[in-house]
């Protein structure tokens, strides 16, 4: 069913509970909150506190005790059943890059397409064009095992991109990775992003991270997650690395701490 709605993603009171009685665990507990086509939030919070699980939920992983979910007019769940058709704009990338090891890094950003039916020169065509855009050009034929880390990442990225979702949920994409390549890919996720006006949610535990990426900075308490602020980002773009050197960026470090340890 669509329904007339303004936003993007829009989240209606969602909450989880796994398991029942005694083993019962509140993971997320009344989370509300808009998004418009393009938005860049963060969800930044003490581990464990149901990140993930709110991300799974709305990619159609998992699926919630309370409330609702729509992304860009549809509801993701809909008399317990996950609508297809809600989720197909949505890509998830995780924290380890999830490639198969028997496909070429072309073979594995096609794979999306190749699941869709999509016919085989055209799956190769814009692998390669991906693979250029994340800065993969020459490594198209290669395996996995021979790519670094943080290459590794960049084609999982153009996994996720090569079905132009509409929304892009990220899981620490760049958590394991060092602090240079994680600035680099940090820098082009952002503009990715922004040319595709791709509507991204990122999972982060690095304040600078969030602050630095997003438009909108949504904390979490602990567990069960519940939403105690959401902080603007009111830095102009196209952003570069030297806004992290800006008092007002510092000052904004030093306003989320404060937000994420409850202002003690
Ligand atoms: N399938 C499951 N069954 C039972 N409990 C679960 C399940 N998945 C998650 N949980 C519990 O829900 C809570 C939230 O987990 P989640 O992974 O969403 O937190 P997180 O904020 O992403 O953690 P981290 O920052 O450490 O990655 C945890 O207590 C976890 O043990």
């Amino acid at each position: 069913m669509k329904m007339e709605t303004e936003a993007d993603i829009r989240l209606a009171g969602v909450g989880k509970t796994f398991g029942s009685g005694a083993n019962a665990v509140r993971a997320i507990g009344d989370a509300t909150l808009d998004m418009q086509r393009g938005d860049f939030i963060s969800l930044l919070g003490p581990s464990g506190c149901g990140k993930t699980t709110l991300l799974r939920i709305i990619a159609g992983l998992e699926r919630p005790t309370e409330g609702e979910i729509l992304v860009r007019g549809r509801a993701v769940w809909e008399d317990g059943r996950r609508s297809s058709e809600a989720t197909r704009p949505v890509s998830m990338m995780f924290q380890e890059a999830r490639l198969f090891p028997w496909f070429t890094v072309a073979e594995n950003v096609a794979l999306p397409l190749r699941l869709q039916g999509v016919a085989k020169a055209e799956r190769e065509a814009r692998a390669h064009a991906l693979c250029e855009t994340v800065g993969l050009k020459g490594f198209e034929a290669m395996r996995p095992s021979a790519l670094s880390g943080g290459m590794r990442q960049r084609a999982s990225l153009a996994r996720a991109l090569i079905t132009k979702p509409q929304v892009l949920l990220l899981d620490e994409p760049f958590g394991a990775l060092d602090a240079m390549t994680r600035d680099t890919l940090n820098m082009e996720l952002m503009s990715v992003c922004a040319e595709a006006r791709v509507t991204t949610i990122l999972v982060t535990h690095s304040i600078t991270e969030a602050a630095f990426l997003s438009d909108r900075v949504v904390v979490l308490a602990a567990r069960p997650a519940r939403i105690t602020e959401v902080i603007e980002m009111p830095f102009e773009r196209p952003r570069t690395l030297d806004l992290q050197r800006t008092t007002a960026f510092q000052d904004m470090l030093v306003r989320l701490r404060s937000s994420l340890t409850g202002g003690h």
